[in-house]
């Protein structure tokens, strides 16, 4: 590898079965690759290829990580004397150098009132973690949608991967988070981060299939479940031994909770439940299901934790995004379950429960669709920068900026109103931000998600014919293009949402207020 060459030498091979050529200094041999070259082998005997420096050819044509897999990295002979290499990978933990592609307070030179030195060391820790575990899964799953691997969900259960999701609380008690954060400062600040790299290095249905069926099945657990139940299922799930699906929409109803129609009865200690669940998420492979229940006559609600076990059937529902998410529909055929350790709360308080989720389940919605805008921002930015057309870069064409303007212009928005919410709910009480936050988050998610659905049709137009396809240059695009309407369903419908926010903002009109 260490061999050194000049241009006059590389130039000497330009024919079939014989073809050298130069991508950022480094001298690759094609001769008997050029034959099984997707993309063709004629093209690469061009005259301005063969035998020359083929750089920008190559770079408005792959992704840099082609050139780093090892069934390619082998393809190089040497290096061009007295040339470094320019371009490269990130290193473990990095940040991006791109403009835009990092929140202010990562980037040199800025300054941010909410984080911490220890904040950024963990965010380099959570970093480093996923860009080798998550992101390499990623790949993998978003290809052929299956299941996150046991050792992936090992990895990052050892880094207590599930109980940094639910937030700050006593779930951490006695962990050690990544960092040496200690349980007691852990802040949503914390959990910001980890939702911000999540999206980083996960496609959308990766993030789902990566437990969030524990994000927001476990609370009402660990909130309302009795002891004797915690002591039985949570260490398990914590750890990642188990899993848990949130079971609370059907086909007949979804935000509407008087609607639904799965029933649980009474029969000695016992409930007895039977109906249907649809869209769970990690409902394919869900250990537990937190599940709402049509309990009375009175339109009664209440939650039950239900175990896999005889009655339960779950199939998977082919959706727009990667099987991976374990999207299920669920059915439950007379499911006995013993009602004095599995009901989750009060008999008939399930609405509460469910309630006292949805405020934690929004704002990680927004961290993750906010997040991922950014990396599309950051797509189009370097894309925009290595493609020539009409013989300048596409970032010479003023539409092209336009577009970028607009994109960088909402992700820079929604990144300081989350930092603001974010601030906000490590200063309040669990009753405050029931009371004051659940408006300005529905807002936000509104905001984020409109946002993200309009940025996937510029960084579409930015990438033309490439955001269409699934791998390749954009493929990051066409993922968060076929995805980001995800985002505008789960965890409340964006215009449910938009309008909760100004209801409530409607209740809190002073009555001593006129224009
Ligand atoms: C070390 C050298 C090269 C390697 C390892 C390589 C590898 C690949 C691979 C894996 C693909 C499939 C698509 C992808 O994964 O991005 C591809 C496609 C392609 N390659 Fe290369 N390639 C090399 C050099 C070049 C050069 C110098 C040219 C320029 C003429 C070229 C032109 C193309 C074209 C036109 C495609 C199809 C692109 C598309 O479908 O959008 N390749 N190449």
């Amino acid at each position: 590898m260490s061999k050194s060459f000049s241009y006059e030498d590389v130039a000497k091979h330009t024919k079939e079965g014989d073809l050298w050529l130069v991508i950022d200094s480094k001298v690759y041999d094609l001769s008997r690759f050029a034959k099984m070259h997707p993309g063709g082998a004629n093209l690469l005997y061009a005259p301005a290829v063969a035998g020359r420096d083929a750089t920008q050819a190559f770079f408005g044509l792959h992704r840099h990580e082609v050139l780093l897999k090892p069934q390619y990295a082998r393809l190089q002979i040497g290096s061009i004397a007295g040339e470094t290499e320019q371009i490269r990978a990130p290193a473990p933990g990095e940040t991006s150098g791109v403009p835009y592609a990092e929140p202010t307070w990562l980037c040199e030179g800025y300054y941010s009132p909410y984080y911490t030195e220890g904040h950024r060391a963990f965010q380099k820790a959570v970093r480093t973690l996923f860009m080798e575990v998550v992101a390499p899964e990623s790949a993998r799953c978003e290809a052929d949608g299956s299941r996150i691997s046991e050792e992936v969900t090992r990895k990052l259960s050892d880094a207590n991967f599930l109980p940094m999701r639910l937030g700050p609380g006593k779930h951490l008690k006695g962990r050690t988070l990544l960092s040496g954060v200690k349980p007691e400062e852990y802040d949503y600040f914390h959990e910001l981060i980890v939702n911000n790299e999540l999206a980083r290095f996960g496609g959308r249905g990766v993030i789902d299939g990566l437990q969030n069926g524990g994000v927001i099945g476990v609370p009402p657990i660990l909130n309302y479940g009795v002891q004797e139940l915690q002591d039985a299922v949570l260490p398990d799930i914590l750890d990642g031994k188990k899993f848990v699906a949130l079971a609370i929409s059907e086909a007949f109803a979804g935000s509407d909770v008087a609607g639904l129609q799965t029933t649980a009865v009474r029969d000695g200690p016992d409930w007895v439940i039977t109906g249907t669940k649809k869209w769970i998420t990690n409902g394919t492979f869900a250990d537990y299901f937190t599940t709402g229940c049509k309990t009375g006559t009175d339109g009664g609600f209440t939650m039950i934790l239900i175990p896999r076990g005889p009655g339960v059937e779950t199939k998977a529902i082919k959706t727009s995004y990667s099987a991976t998410a374990g999207t299920a529909y669920v059915t439950f055929d007379a499911v006995r379950v013993p009602a004095a350790t599995h009901t989750l709360g009060e008999e008939g308080q399930g609405l509460k429960v469910i309630l006292s989720n949805f405020n934690h389940e929004r704002w990680m919605v927004c961290a993750t669709a906010q997040s991922a805008q950014r990396v599309v921002v950051e797509e189009c930015l370097k894309w925009a920068n290595q493609r020539m057309v009409f013989g300048k870069p596409l970032n010479a064409q003023a539409v092209i900026r336009a577009k970028l303007a607009r994109m960088i212009s909402r992700v820079e928005g929604s990144q300081n109103w989350l930092e603001s919410v974010t601030y906000q709910m490590n200063n309040m009480t669990y009753a405050e931000v029931s009371s004051r936050l659940a408006g300005p988050i529905g807002l936000l998610k509104q905001y984020i998600t409109k946002n993200g659905r309009d940025t996937a049709e510029d960084a579409t137009q930015v990438f033309g014919g490439r955001a269409l396809t699934q791998g390749g240059m954009g493929k990051v695009i066409e993922n968060f293009h076929r995805t980001s309407g995800f985002d505008a369903i789960l965890a409340g419908a964006e215009d449910v949402l938009g309008d909760l926010g100004v209801r409530q903002a409607i209740k809190k009109m002073p009555t001593n207020t006129r224009l």
